[in-house]
């Protein structure tokens, strides 16, 4: 079967993955080439602010899963709230449940005076968000979407902001693209590293961002990778 290619404004293709090839990927870098997930996660979590930036930037919404996305869009909390954002926070669990990356970054938070609130009354109850990031799943939504992740989606849409949606909008199945019960309904989607299949056809614009993944690990899994960012940090995608 011939690579399905995403297209960037220089007409770069830019092959898309499955979120099982992007599993690989992140492994390689990781176990081969030795770069750690949180280098990965810091470079995740200041583009994704700076695309906040660009939304707006007067106060903003993180919504937090316990996994990847969730540790991505803490680290985004935290550059916001360097940047003097007014940063809320929301988790899909208490934070004691935190665990691995999602934890080293929500505690981070809490040392610089930031707490979370747990659940879908503490998105529709936050005051003045004027975008909302989602981060709450990405590639490693694993069925339908449960509750309470299912009562915060709906919570997140029911707000009307604008919505960042971090690596896949959570509730889309990033391989097939397929509606898992309810997904976040976002007004950019900022993808990690490689476009992941199932964000063919989305009507909000893609963007990819740059984690710092080196072409040795696209070479080492055969993956055919040109630099599609130039000398720029994300590019605007097209499928
Ligand atoms: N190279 C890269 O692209 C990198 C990506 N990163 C980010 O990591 C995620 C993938 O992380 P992973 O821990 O594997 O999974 P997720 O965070 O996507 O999901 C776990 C999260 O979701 C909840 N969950 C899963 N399924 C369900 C469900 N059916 N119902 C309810 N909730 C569900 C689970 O409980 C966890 O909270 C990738 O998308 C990127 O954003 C890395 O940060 C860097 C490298
Ligand atoms: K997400």
């Amino acid at each position: 079967m011939a690579t399905e290619r995403f297209h960037t404004p220089a007409d770069v293709g830019v092959p898309a993955v499955s979120a099982e090839t992007m599993r690989r990927v992140d492994r390689v870098a990781v176990d081969e080439v030795g770069i750690e997930l949180r280098q990965m996660m810091e470079n995740a979590g200041r583009t994704l602010a700076a695309h906040v930036f660009e939304v707006d930037s007067d106060s903003a919404l993180v919504v937090a899963g316990n996994g990847g996305n969730g540790g991505g869009g803490l680290a985004c909390a935290r550059h916001l709230a360097n940047h003097d954002v007014d940063v809320s926070l929301v988790l899909d669990r208490e934070p004691e449940e935190l665990t691995g990356a999602a934890a080293h970054q929500y505690r981070i938070l809490e040392r610089m005076g930031i707490t979370a609130g747990v659940g879908s009354g503490a998105v529709s109850g936050a005051e003045s968000v004027s975008v909302v990031v989602d981060a709450l799943i990405g590639y490693g939504l694993t069925g339908r979407v449960r509750d309470p992740a299912a009562a915060l989606i709906r919570a997140v849409n029911g707000r009307g902001a604008p919505v960042v949606s971090l690596d896949v909008p959570s509730g889309i199945d990033a391989t097939t693209g397929d509606k898992l019960g309810v997904a976040v309904d976002p007004s950019r989607t900022v993808t990690l590293a490689l476009p992941k299949t199932g964000l063919r056809g989305r009507s909000e614009p893609l963007f990819l961002a740059d984690i710092g993944i080196p072409r040795t690990v696209y070479r080492r899994l055969d993956i055919e990778y040109v630099n599609p960012f130039g000398r720029a940090w994300w590019v605007k995608l097209a499928s």
